[in-house]
């Protein structure tokens, strides 16, 4: 059996993988292996039968020992450890969430309902650093990658609508927190039907601005507000976010030559784990809406064409009822103003999911079945 070291599976990504590997019985085939920066020989996970105390993540040794590692303990982790498990020889397969390596010519870019193919042909070549991408870059493929198939996609432009759990588990427990201050301020005003609503607004405002709202986490508010930029700034003006929806996109479909262009705004938004992405896309050519619907839905099976219909995308087309699912939604699509080649689309995904963990899970089965 092959034995698969799992790092920093007790995080939030890693809980998400850790239950997705149980629900579809990925432990029957491994030999699994739990890792830890912070307990090494306490008690491992409960996945059904007994496994051994945790190893030490910072041992090169231990880790080497294993014949796939799948690491979901974060960049820095994996800057510090990777160069030195490959320095010491080790030419297992590693499997990472992490952003660090994915675009290192060594390294593919793993979604394989989208790159199933240059991923097989990445095992074939003997490539062994398999990386996930970018939620936001992931969850836009999985919606239009019957577009992009059909080489209808001349470029795109997605405004993003990105949940707290990107920035990670302790600013999505502050969101609850700063949602629950904001009410906590006005309750009394609320009770009383009575009250002036401009009054609550401006009691609201002036909390939102005031000091004892909570922003330890984030650095600004984010309950009753938004954040139009997301990761650090680069010189071209994009956030670091922004960046990678192009250069991601394309190393992921294995486009070498000339990109398709991909570059909007990234957006921060209070929805907790899902990620929604209003797209604008140029087609190459003028096709019927319902060829569009026909090659999206055709693509894979998670994905879902809705139906542009107000009733059915508030309630289908929304993180409320996406969140926690496979299900990548795809809807609001209509022709622009512009002109027949203009089409604008509207997709919501569970980011912790095809956004991070499934991604990964997926690529050990590739393994198992090579
Ligand atoms: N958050 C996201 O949306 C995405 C994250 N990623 C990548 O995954 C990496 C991990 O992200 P994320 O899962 O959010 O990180 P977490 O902070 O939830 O977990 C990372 C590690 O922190 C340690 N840790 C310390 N205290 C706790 C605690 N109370 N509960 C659980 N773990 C704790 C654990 O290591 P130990 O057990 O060794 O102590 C854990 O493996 C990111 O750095 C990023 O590179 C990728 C895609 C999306
Ligand atoms: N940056 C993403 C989350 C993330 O971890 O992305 P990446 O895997 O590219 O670092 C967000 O904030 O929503």
């Amino acid at each position: 059996m092959m034995k698969v070291g799992l790092i920093g599976w007790r995080g939030m990504v890693g809980s998400v993988l850790m239950g997705r590997m149980k629900e579809e019985r990925d432990f029957d085939h491994i030999d699994p292996v739990f890792f830890t920066t912070s307990n090494v020989g306490g008690k491992g996970p409960d996945i059904g039968r007994d496994v051994p105390p945790l190893k030490d993540a910072n041992s090169i040794d231990e880790l080497k020992a294993c014949d796939t590692l799948i690491s979901c303990q974060g960049g820095d982790y994996t800057k510090e450890v990777y160069p030195k498990l490959r320095a010491a020889g080790w030419n297992g397969y590693w499997i990472d969430a992490a952003s660090a390596l994915r675009m290192k010519d060594e390294a593919i870019i793993i979604l394989d309902p989208v790159n199933k193919k240059v991923i097989q042909d990445g095992i074939a070549g003997g490539v062994k650093t398999y990386v996930g991408g970018n939620c936001t870059v992931s969850l836009m493929l999985m919606a239009m990658g019957g577009l992009f198939d059909a080489g209808l996609v001349e470029w795109v432009s997605p405004m993003t609508y990105q949940a707290a759990s990107g920035a990670g588990a302790r600013n999505m427990r502050e969101l609850i927190q700063q949602m629950g201050a904001v009410h906590g301020e006005v309750k009394t005003l609320l009770e009383d039907p009575a009250s002036a609503i401009l009054e609550i607004d401006r009691k609201v405002a002036d909390f939102i601005r005031s000091d004892r709202y909570p922003t330890e986490a984030w650095p600004v508010p984010l309950a009753g507000n938004l954040i139009p930029w997301i990761d650090v700034a680069l010189e071209s003006g994009q956030s670091k976010e922004e960046w990678k929806a192009q250069v991601e996109a394309n190393k992921i479909m294995g486009r070498t030559g000339s990109p398709i262009p991909i570059d909007g705004l990234c957006v921060r938004v209070g929805a907790m784990r899902c990620h929604s992405q209003a797209l604008t896309i140029k087609l190459t050519r003028d096709v019927p809406l319902e060829d569009i619907h026909s090659l999206i839905a055709a693509h894979n099976q998670w994905v879902k064409v809705v139906p542009n219909d107000r009733e059915i995308s508030m309630r289908e087309l929304t993180p409320a009822a996406v969140t926690g699912t496979l299900t990548v939604p795809i809807g609001r699509m209509r022709k622009l103003n512009m002109g027949p080649q203009y089409l604008t689309a509207f997709t919501v995904g569970d980011q912790l999911l095809w956004g991070a963990a499934e991604p990964l899970r997926r690529m050990l089965r590739i393994l198992l079945e090579a």
